[in-house]
């Protein structure tokens, strides 16, 4: 049989990612878990230029995924990218092996994140997560959903392991997820829309005491009232952005 011929050789898939970074996962039922962050560029509920966020689906992003030039951003092949992700990883410390973990997010990472990506990552040894928007149909074998519902958008999920309910969204109130199964469900507080960073050299306290400040107080103390109200809910803070780490 002859070898196909270069022209109907079927390209392999290119992932774009925006950035790859090791820090501890900040929000949600995992926040404080140490996790590769691989941020996929592009969404499907804003082109994330700013002249248009006003007229988008989802108006309050706090994230740049437009491109491929953050840290080890660039277009990879599957192969490639899990390499990447495990080169992030800190080898075996102590008797303790920690199971790696990686968090896939973005933008959108449900328009990129497939089976063969997630088999690649999972022959790496990763436990992989994701944030998406819940809008588009999850591949199989992802470990952990976090789902984040926004704005009039049609949630495609039924499923998750962790609801995170950026709060208050006028058009995405908690009741209209009572059908949604998951695990936990989380309240979070909407922040300002640029990454809020408290990079003092004081004590962690005076971070944390900044970022009372640089969090849109309103909204926090809105999401404590109504966890305290429905305790089916917890409340989510961003801790990264009050320990000032990405
Ligand atoms: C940047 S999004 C990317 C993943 C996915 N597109 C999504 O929206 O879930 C990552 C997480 O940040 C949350 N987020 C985005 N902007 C926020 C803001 N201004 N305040 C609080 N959380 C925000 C999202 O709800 C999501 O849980
Ligand atoms: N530390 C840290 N935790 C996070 N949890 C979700 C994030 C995201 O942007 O998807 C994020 C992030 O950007 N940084
Ligand atoms: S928060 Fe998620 S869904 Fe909203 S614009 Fe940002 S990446 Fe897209
Ligand atoms: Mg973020």
């Amino acid at each position: 049989m002859p070898a196909p011929q270069s022209g109907n050789r079927t390209k392999e898939k290119r992932y774009r990612v925006k950035e790859i970074f090791y820090t501890l996962q900040g929000e949600g039922a995992q926040a404080g878990r140490p996790s590769v962050f691989c941020r996929f560029s592009k969404c499907n509920l804003w082109n994330g230029r700013e002249d248009s966020r006003a007229a988008s689906i989802c108006d309050f992003c706090d994230t740049d995924f437009v491109g491929t030039d953050g840290q080890l951003g660039g277009q990879y092949s599957a192969e490639a990218l899990a390499r990447q992700i495990a080169d992030l990883w800190p080898g075996a410390t102590g008797n303790k092996v920690a199971k790696p973990y990686v968090v896939c997010t973005g933008g959108e990472p449900l328009l990129q994140l497939d089976e063969p990506l997630i088999d690649a990552l999972h022959q790496q040894g990763f436990e992989v997560a994701v944030e998406t928007n819940g809008t588009l149909p999850a591949p199989a074998g992802i470990d952990w959903i976090c789902l984040s519902p926004k704005g009039k958008s049609e949630i495609d999920l039924i499923r998750c392991d962790e609801l995170k309910l950026v709060y208050p969204q006028p058009d995405a109130m908690p009741e209209r997820f009572d059908y949604i199964e998951a695990d936990h469900r989380y309240l979070q507080p909407m922040a300002d829309y640029q990454p809020v960073v408290f990079a003092s050299d004081k004590g962690l306290d005076a971070q944390l005491e900044g970022a009372k400040e640089g969090l849109s107080k309103t909204n926090t103390q809105k999401a404590v009232d109504f966890c305290l109200k429905h305790p089916e809910w917890k409340l989510s803070l961003q801790t990264h952005k009050m320990l000032g780490i990405e």
